[in-house]
């Protein structure tokens, strides 16, 4: 791995340390040697071409793919072959907004984000169940009256939010989001990143965030991680990656549509919009 920028941090207390990571199914190798070290309290971006296995490498993490080779540690725990107590017991620390939301389309929001409470606290009191339902879908920008809805009653913007208040139900530590902004419209994505970046700020979380949206890169993440050849080819910020001599890098950042990004973010910067108004 080139990693462009290894504070202390990284090297003493990643909250995430994968090590020689490689994955396969059947005969095609999609991981081979990643190594990648994910800091406490960054958003990292882990950007790559298309089959590159972002998706895979976030399912290797949250243990829903047993790597062929490779160790990986989150808060500092061997998540590879634990039974399944003591996985529930890293489980917890976390919450994930997968690809789409993800939603139980039988139940309503507020009842999507009671999953992983009833999951881990069979005995809690239904009523204070309800209301930490409500808090959450409330804390993800999410106006008050979403809760009784059903999925299928919610915008593509209002259905990843729903997605995040269930990722958030259980107080997580790190935050696991796939492609977040995917299907939004600029203005809806603009509007996530900057709950995403208040929330990482309010709640001291960690963010590892699979994203194609330059934009994205740009406006909310700490630093990083490239995927290409089966590995993490770089980390660091925007500016270090750029500083690579590295085709695909450059073309990825470097290309219109990163220099558009960039222009994008001056603008951004400029008028932040209210969260009150990011309910898209
Ligand atoms: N369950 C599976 N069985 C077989 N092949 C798989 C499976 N899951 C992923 N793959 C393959 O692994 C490769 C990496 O997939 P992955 O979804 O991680 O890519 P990605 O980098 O997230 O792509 P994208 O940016 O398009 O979402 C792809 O070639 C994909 O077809």
């Amino acid at each position: 791995m080139t990693a462009v920028r290894q504070s202390a941090q990284t090297t003493e207390n990643p909250i995430i340390r994968v090590r020689g990571l490689k994955n396969c199914f059947g005969e095609q190798v999609i991981h081979d040697g990643l190594d990648l070290d994910v800091c406490r309290g960054e958003i990292i971006g882990v950007v790559g071409g298309s089959g590159t296995g972002k998706s895979v490498l976030m399912r290797s993490i949250i243990g829903l793919q047993t790597p062929v080779e490779g160790s990986i540690e989150v808060f500092g725990e061997n998540t590879i072959g634990r039974d399944e107590t003591e996985s529930a017991e890293i489980r917890k620390r976390w919450g994930i907004l997968f690809q789409g939301g993800a939603l139980f389309s039988t139940l309503t929001v507020s009842e999507n984000v009671q999953v992983p409470l009833k999951e881990f606290y069979p005995q809690i009191d239904p009523v204070l169940l309800q209301e930490i339902a409500a808090y959450k879908v409330v804390m993800s920008g999410l106006p008050a009256e979403a809760a009784p809805k059903y999925p299928a009653e919610l915008s593509g913007g209002m259905k990843k939010r729903a997605g995040l208040a269930r990722a958030l139900a259980l107080d997580p530590e790190l935050l696991f989001l796939d492609e977040p902004t995917a299907g939004l419209d600029p203005i809806g994505a603009a509007a996530f990143d900057e709950l995403t970046a208040s929330l990482q700020k309010t709640l001291g979380l960690t963010v590892f965030l699979i994203t194609h949206d330059l934009d994205t890169l740009y406006a909310i993440c700490d630093r990083v991680a490239v995927l290409a050849d089966k590995r993490v080819i770089a980390v660091g910020t925007i500016d270090e990656l750029l500083a690579l001599d590295h085709p695909w890098i450059q073309e990825y950042f470097n290309g219109p549509r990163g220099r558009a990004a960039v222009a994008g973010i001056g603008k951004r910067d400029a008028a932040p919009a209210p969260l009150a108004d990011q309910r898209t």
